[in-house]
């Protein structure tokens, strides 16, 4: 009862609870209400046969009627996963309702799906929040493998992400550090909230790339980064129709059908207003951007190469979704590693201050040879993937991995978190040490998939060199001007919030002074 009772705090809380419901109440509702569920879940069983039986599956930890496995998630999901995984293997099937979710915990055992059988798994499930939230699965993250997807890929990385394009964007990303450095530096000794202002540099780096123009406060007065938070969180959240169907009226009356809706418009409103506003903009005269190029090839109706005008829309939400969350949350915890570990952040210090030498500004050369900083990313990156699971894949057709049977349809979810922990891949997997990354060339893990935050194969994240290049130059600027200390009396704390990407459950705050 309790696990059931959780189960149904944590997902319908508004259906279920709109006021503090005492235990009494809530065991008269409840247990009618699931009686009736098993009731309706049995007839079904009896109506509909099970699908082909399984050979030789992947182990399974035991699954309750109805929810399958759900009820092992917890709100952190790779670390119950990776518990479960600790029991069952680094490939476990577990049961979302009646969808098969095969569970990958090893490098060795990704390296199947990445990179062995890429092909097989290169589509992803079509999930209702996908649908919903980004134009009937539009964009390239949710859309499924194809022509499609080939061609906004390939238009993502010519015009936004390519190394000439990330190059190109550098005076953006100089502006705007130089104005986080100067709100820093105005703190004057106070504390920082370096969470915020992670967010706010790596929405408007992006929303200066892509759309020339930065944009903080909507039209209806909504601040666009609390409605880039409601997406993320949305996109992170499972339906329950697309695991138990017969059970998508839940969907409906908890309201949360309701609220996919809202955030849905809220999200094609901003677009809408975004696109207007370029299509109205004297062409040249600040330069083109990544929506400039879109709706040029949106007009461009006759040569076959033309995009709709809600591919366009879902392949701007791309480059935000994509380009903003993640980085933020890696600046995050880069500078919460370093807080900890204070002779790494000296080491960082010197290597940044004795590269830079006398010069005020940071170049690219620069940057090239700072491979302690490089390490200091990378380590982070594996301890605090910013998507602790890969975004979900779907298995096209039947396949054999590692001896198992994994059928079509089979959902698949790779925990990179677990990946970077797994001590059969890495020496002290919980010791935060950069210098595991200074001589990686030469290190078999990089081969066999033990580091992917990024993830791999043909649905590989095509923003790497733009991500990696935005935290180091933010990261080398904030340390070069500045030396940082956790503000008195502040024990750092490094729990992580559920979400699409993982962030620290509580904002990093510290404290700055001027370096002499
Ligand atoms: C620190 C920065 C970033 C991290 C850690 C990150 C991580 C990821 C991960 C884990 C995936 C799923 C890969 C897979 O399934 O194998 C992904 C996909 C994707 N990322 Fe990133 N990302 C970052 C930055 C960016 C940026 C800057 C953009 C664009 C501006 C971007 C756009 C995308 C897109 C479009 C996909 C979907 C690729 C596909 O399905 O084919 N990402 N990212």
């Amino acid at each position: 009862m309790n696990i059931i009772k959780a189960f149904f705090q944590e997902q319908y809380q508004s259906f279920l609870f709109p006021t503090k419901m005492n235990e009494i109440q809530l065991h008269l509702f409840v247990f009618p209400a699931f009686l009736s569920l098993f009731l309706l879940w049995s007839i079904k069983r009896w109506l509909y046969k099970p699908k082909k039986a399984n050979k030789n599956s992947p182990p399974s930890p035991p699954k309750l009627p109805i929810l399958g496995n759900i009820h092992q998630l917890g709100p952190l999901p790779h670390q119950s996963l990776q518990s479960l995984a600790a029991k069952y293997g680094p490939l476990m099937l577990l049961h979302f309702g009646r969808v098969p979710v095969l569970i990958v915990s090893s490098a060795d055992a990704a390296s199947e799906i990445v990179k062995t059988h890429d092909l097989t798994f290169a589509s992803r499930p079509e999930f209702k929040v996908f649908k919903k939230l980004v134009y009937d699965g539009k964009n390239i993250t949710f859309s499924p493998y194809g022509e499609y997807w080939r061609k906004m890929k390939s238009m993502l990385v010519l015009h936004l992400l390519s190394t000439t394009r990330v190059q190109s964007f550098r005076t953006i990303r100089e502006d705007e550090t130089a104005l986080l450095v100067k709100k820093i530096g105005e703190s004057s000794a106070s504390s920082v909230d370096l969470t915020r202002m992670f967010a706010e540099v790596t929405n408007d780096v992006i929303c200066r790339s892509a759309f020339g123009t930065k944009y903080s406060v909507l039209g209806n007065g909504k601040n666009l980064l609390k409605l880039l938070v409601e997406l993320m969180e949305l996109l992170g959240t499972m339906s329950v129709g697309d695991f138990i169907p017969w059970l998508s009226w839940i969907d409906r009356v908890s309201g949360f059908d309701e609220k996919l809706d809202r955030v849905a418009k809220e999200v094609d409103d901003f677009l809408e207003y975004v696109i207007q506003q370029r299509l109205q903009a004297v062409k040249g005269k600040d330069g083109e951007n990544f929506v400039d190029v879109l709706l040029e090839l949106y007009n461009e109706n006759a040569d076959g190469n033309s995009i709709g005008r809600d591919s366009v829309k879902a392949l701007v939400l791309d480059a935000i979704e994509g380009g903003t969350d993640t980085i933020a949350t890696a600046l995050e915890w880069v500078m919460a590693e370093l807080l900890r570990h204070p002779t790494i952040m000296e080491n960082l210090q010197n290597e940044v201050r004795e590269t830079v030498k006398e010069k005020e500004d940071i170049s690219d050369d620069d940057l090239q040879k700072m491979h302690y900083l490089k390490a200091v990313i990378k380590e982070t990156l594996r301890c605090h993937p910013p998507t602790a699971l890969l975004a979900p894949r779907i298995a096209h057709e039947d396949v054999k991995i590692k001896g198992y049977d994994i059928l079509k349809g089979t959902v698949v979810m790779v925990n990179v978190w677990a990946i970077g922990r797994d001590p059969l891949c890495w020496d002290d997997p919980q010791m935060f040490k950069p210098e595991r990354f200074l001589n990686h060339s030469t290190d078999p893990k990089w081969s066999s998939f033990g580091w992917i935050p990024f993830g791999a194969g043909r649905r590989g994240c095509p923003g790497m060199t733009y991500g990696m290049a935005m935290i180091e130059f933010v990261i080398a600027n904030i340390v070069h001007k500045f030396n940082w200390k956790l503000p008195n009396g502040v024990v750092l704390d490094m729990t992580e919030r559920p979400g699409l990407a993982t962030h620290k459950a509580i904002p990093l705050v510290a404290v700055a002074s001027k370096a002499t």
